[in-house]
């Protein structure tokens, strides 16, 4: 994708670029879109960009459903938390946190010092609605979807709230999530 997708108004997108030194960590619930907001945001920043859930499953090779199942959730944040000591140093862009990474006390505090956190954060009906599509969620298959997600938001929120930058996203096109995104680090920068 190239910038020309992204209507950014006023902004000068190479000057905020390159005014962004840190690496922009997309935390938040599964299904707000920090996978698919995060690739398009590194698109328009032209930044590299990584999913820490696939480099997690990449370093195990297995899935994330994989890794729940024969080890367990712990073993899993454990693996989560090297992966995303990792990926901050190693100099991206952008970077995509699993659901659970920033609940991390290790993993937030060394974001917060080290990279800039953007919540993404939406309604309870439109996460219900996004997760369902995909099966690849081991949380949400212990039971109700809508009552975990919901468990989780009020769980998490305090975590998430910490975060620096906190956008809201709603049913719009992934794009015009990406052009808030922007214009709320052109006013944090
Ligand atoms: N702003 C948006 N508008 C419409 N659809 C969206 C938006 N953001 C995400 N989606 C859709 O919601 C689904 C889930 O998005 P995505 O995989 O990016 O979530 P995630 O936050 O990375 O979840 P997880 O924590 O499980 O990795 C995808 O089908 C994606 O296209
Ligand atoms: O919210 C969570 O705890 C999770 C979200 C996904 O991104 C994966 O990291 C995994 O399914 C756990
Ligand atoms: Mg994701």
């Amino acid at each position: 994708m190239s910038n020309a997708h992204t209507s950014t108004g006023e902004l000068d997108l190479p000057a905020l670029a390159g005014r962004i030194t840190r690496p922009l960590v997309l935390v938040g619930l599964m299904g707000v879109g920090k996978s698919t907001i995060g690739r398009r945001l590194a698109n328009a920043l032209s930044r590299s960009f990584v999913d820490a859930d696939e480099e997690i499953e990449r370093a195990a090779d297995r899935s994330v459903s994989e890794i729940f199942e024969a080890h367990g959730e712990a073993y899993f944040r454990d693996g989560e938390r090297r992966v995303i000591a990792r990926l901050m140093e190693e100099g991206y862009g952008v970077i995509a946190t699993g659901g659970g990474a920033f609940v991390d006390q290790e993993t937030r505090a060394l974001v917060l010092e080290k990279g800039l956190a953007i919540w993404l954060d939406c309604d309870l009906d439109t996460l219900v609605e996004r997760t369902s599509r995909r099966d690849t969620r081991p949380l949400l298959k212990t039971g109700d979807p809508r009552e975990i997600l919901f468990n989780l938001k009020e769980q998490r929120g305090p975590a998430y709230s910490q975060a620096q930058i906190h956008v809201v996203t709603d049913d719009g096109p992934h794009e015009a999530t990406v052009e808030r995104i922007l214009q709320e680090l052109d006013a944090w920068q």
